[in-house]
């Protein structure tokens, strides 16, 4: 009890690296505070994030927990508004309908020329580099590739970073706020919400500090939305759901706008972290590297042969993916209270630590594409579910980086598409090499909700044909 009281009050980072060591020595369970417990069972994804069904049809579905995913320690005045990520049951429901048809398959393949001509503009910028005889930083570079393709499919514009090669400001913000969004739920987490006078104290100090940045960023983000919403409604976009419920829903500009900002974050800072992931693990294991060079080198005679429907068929591809998504999962998922736990008990799964646990992975900390090889769905590149490990010693459907049930990743197609399509062409064109100073890239890296990457500096090298 004591343990759990001190644990309560250490800051989240610090409760993370703790953690994570227990999470992946013991299991299934393991108690991170007097009413929070930490799953590493694979039949625990169903229980706490899944639909309800069958036996448990009458149960709702778990809500979000206000530790995580509010965030009412910061007074915005009024300029927030709930979105799909921390609306509550009903809100999330609808809000989820409206913006599905977006992500279709049918969408997916209307959004194609958008990830194409982002995709065409990097490896242009990466060959302009190259020639110049410079290191390139990939963290950068994913980047600006996966929020340019989401600012033209949220808001009808790119972000412009690969044109001026330039982080745009809402990059920073995205990818700054990380560290500062752990220490709020740290604070809530010790309490301190509670704590008389402390949430004004803080309001102020923000407000001194912080709150001309952030009133022009929403300014900036208005003026986009604005952009968006004078465009109609033709257009087929990620968008377009929110767009068409607009007066239905009386959905106001800041319900909007906090939407908008939502997708547009959830789907790029992700998947470029994702791909950077990837491609240093791809770099650490040349002969997994070499096996992709091959199977993508072979399957095309031109770049222009490679689209979202060529890339499907690459099985390799595909594993060297999944492996990424395991040894370095973009981001989290968690939430309060399963049936088998008393109420008001937050229950979670921290990504790391199932991905990394011995007893559901042979050789947990390698990078083994070869374990997901012609054992998973080419198009969803999910595992079947079963309750014992593979004939290779693994539990691949404990892996389940885009969370399940209704409120998992409504991206997670487009996700795919865009990075099968950005490995392929990465690798068609380039043979990659590892720069030196990058060489302890995983180990510099920290965790809050996301990773916060330093720069992965690869030396790149056009392919001759
Ligand atoms: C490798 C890439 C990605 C990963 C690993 C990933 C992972 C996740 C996870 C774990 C969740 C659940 C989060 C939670 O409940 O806290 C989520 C939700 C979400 N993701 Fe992704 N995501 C990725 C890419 C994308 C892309 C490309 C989009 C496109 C816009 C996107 C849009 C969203 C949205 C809108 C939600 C909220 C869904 C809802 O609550 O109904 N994600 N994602």
């Amino acid at each position: 009890m004591l343990l759990d009281t001190v644990v309560e009050h250490l800051p989240s980072v610090l409760r993370t690296l703790l953690f994570a060591i227990p999470l992946l020595k013991y299991g299934p369970v393991v108690r991170l505070g007097p009413r929070h417990l930490s799953y590493t069972d694979p039949r625990a994804w169903k229980d706490i994030f899944g639909h309800r069904a069958g036996d448990h049809i009458s149960l709702k579905e778990n809500p979000k927990s206000d530790m995580f995913y509010r965030r009412q320690l910061i007074d915005r005045d009024g300029m927030d508004a709930p979105n799909i990520l921390d609306a509550d049951r009903e809100e999330h429901g609808r809000l989820r309908r409206a913006v599905a048809a977006g992500f279709s398959d049918r969408s997916m393949r209307e959004h194609e020329g958008v990830i194409v001509r982002c995709v065409n503009q990097l490896m242009r910028g990466l060959h302009r580099r190259t020639e110049m005889g410079e290191e390139v930083d990939m963290v950068k570079w994913y980047n600006w590739t996966t929020f340019d393709v989401i600012g033209d499919l949220v808001f009808a514009e790119s972000f412009g970073c690969l044109e001026d090669e330039k982080t745009h400001p809402f990059v920073d913000m995205v990818t700054g706020s990380t560290s500062e969004a752990a220490a709020f739920v740290a604070m809530k987490y010790a309490g301190l919400g509670k704590v008389p006078g402390f949430k004004w104290a803080l309001n102020k100090v923000i407000k001194f500090a912080a709150w001309d940045s952030f009133k022009q960023m929403m300014i900036m983000m208005s003026n986009k939305l604005q952009h968006r919403l004078d465009m109609g409604q033709e257009r087929n976009d990620l968008f377009e759901g929110l767009m068409s419920k607009r007066e239905e829903w009386n959905l106001d500009l800041q319900r909007l706008q906090s939407n908008a900002t939502i997708i547009a974050a959830a789907g790029s800072e992700t998947t470029a972290s994702l791909l950077a992931g990837v491609t240093f693990h791809l770099l650490k294991n040349p002969d997994k590297l070499k096996k992709l060079n091959d199977e993508v080198r072979s399957a095309f005679k031109t770049s222009d042969d490679i689209t979202i429907a060529a890339v499907n068929r690459l099985p390799y591809l595909l594993a060297c993916l999944n492996e990424g998504l395991r040894r370095y999962p973009p981001g989290r998922g968690e939430m309060i209270a399963g049936e088998w736990v008393s109420e008001n008990t937050i229950v979670e799964i921290q990504q790391y630590a199932i991905n990394h646990n011995s007893q559901h992975w042979s050789d947990p900390f390698a990078f083994k594409p070869e374990r997901w090889l012609n054992k998973i769905d080419a198009d969803l590149g999910e595992a079947k579910e079963r309750d014992e490990k593979d004939i290779d010693g693994d539990r691949l459907e404990a892996m389940q980086t885009f969370s399940v049930g209704p409120r998992n990743c409504v991206g997670r197609n487009l996700a795919y598409a865009e990075m099968r399509l950005v490995m392929a062409r990465m690798v068609y064109d380039f043979d990659m090499e590892l720069a030196e100073r990058s060489n302890n890239w995983l180990k510099e890296a920290r965790v809050y909700t996301i990773w916060k990457k330093t720069e992965l500096f690869l030396r790149l090298t056009p392919v001759k044909r």
